[in-house]
């Protein structure tokens, strides 16, 4: 018997996507192809590639999004054909995910409603993931009245009250300031090593990878995109800046794209 697979495991292998029905293997119409990935159960995996090359395309059909063209994607023990509840995305743009006319509670209370959570334990949960985003005192604001980075901490504290075992973060941070993507930065670490959650975090900023991530899986430029290294990283968190070994790192990574 093989090991045990835990359900906030990734299996991805020889994973195809092209966007029309024509295209038959061997084609360079692939946008991403030949992908083979294994994400273990709380895993922190960061995937770094330039624009366009398939990021989000591959984080779209691990979200189930898209559907594949061919090859296996798995999450646990389940071939992934639809979205689902053990899987939330995080998106670059909290505005269009934020409902405009409910409260920051409200907001982050909503897939509870949904689910016909009795309000007192919604507020427990509402509670606890504001307080670990950081937006006690924030609970009755619109989105109007909140700073772009609020905003994204709300959709974080809305995603994690649903509790799923995976996220999904496509450049959540990339329209943020340089302080504010800092702070947002180290607490996702710390909101990660709380809740053991599976996280695949999408970028292509070499110096968030190497503060995030466990490992980082470079992709290359597209068209027929893959996976063509994977870095362990093996620094302790929370990550420093100035220490030799991240800059040996960043300088190896920084080598693909100069290629
Ligand atoms: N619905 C679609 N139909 C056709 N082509 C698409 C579709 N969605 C994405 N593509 C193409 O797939 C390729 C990869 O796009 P994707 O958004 O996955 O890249 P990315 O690496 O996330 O880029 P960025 O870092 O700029 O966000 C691009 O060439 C894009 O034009």
């Amino acid at each position: 018997m093989g090991a045990v697979t835990r359900p906030n495991e990734i299996y991805i292998e020889r994973l195809n996507k092209s966007y029309s029905q024509q295209q038959t293997a061997g084609d360079l119409h692939y946008i991403i192809q030949d992908v083979d990935l294994v994400v273990k159960g709380g895993e922190f995996f960061v995937l770094l590639g330039p624009s366009g090359c398939g990021k989000s395309t591959l984080l779209s059909l691990i979200a189930g999004f898209v559907s594949k063209t061919s090859g296996h994607l798995r999450v646990g023990e389940k071939e992934v054909d639809r979205p689902g509840q053990d899987r939330a995305v995080v998106f670059q743009q909290a505005d269009s995910s934020l409902f405009p006319w409910l409260t920051v509670r409200e907001n982050v209370e909503f897939g509870l409603r949904m689910k016909r959570i009795p309000s007192a334990r919604r507020k427990e949960i509402s509670d606890r993931f504001i307080g670990m985003v950081g937006l006690k005192g924030h609970e009755n604001k619109f989105p109007r009245e909140l700073s772009g980075g609020m905003k994204q901490r709300v959709q974080l504290a809305r995603v994690l009250s649903n509790d799923p075992g995976i996220l999904l973060m496509d450049e959540p941070f990339g329209a943020l300031d340089a302080m504010t993507r800092r702070t947002m930065q180290r607490e996702l670490v710390k909101i990660w090593q709380e809740t053991d959650k599976t996280v695949i975090f999408v970028t292509h900023d070499i110096q968030e990878a190497l503060l995030l991530g466990e490992r980082i899986g470079i992709m290359s430029a597209g068209p027929s995109s893959r996976i063509t290294d994977i870095y362990e990283v093996p620094l302790a968190y929370p990550r420093d800046l100035a220490a030799p070994e991240f800059h040996e790192l960043y300088n190896r990574i920084q080598a693909h794209f100069d290629e």
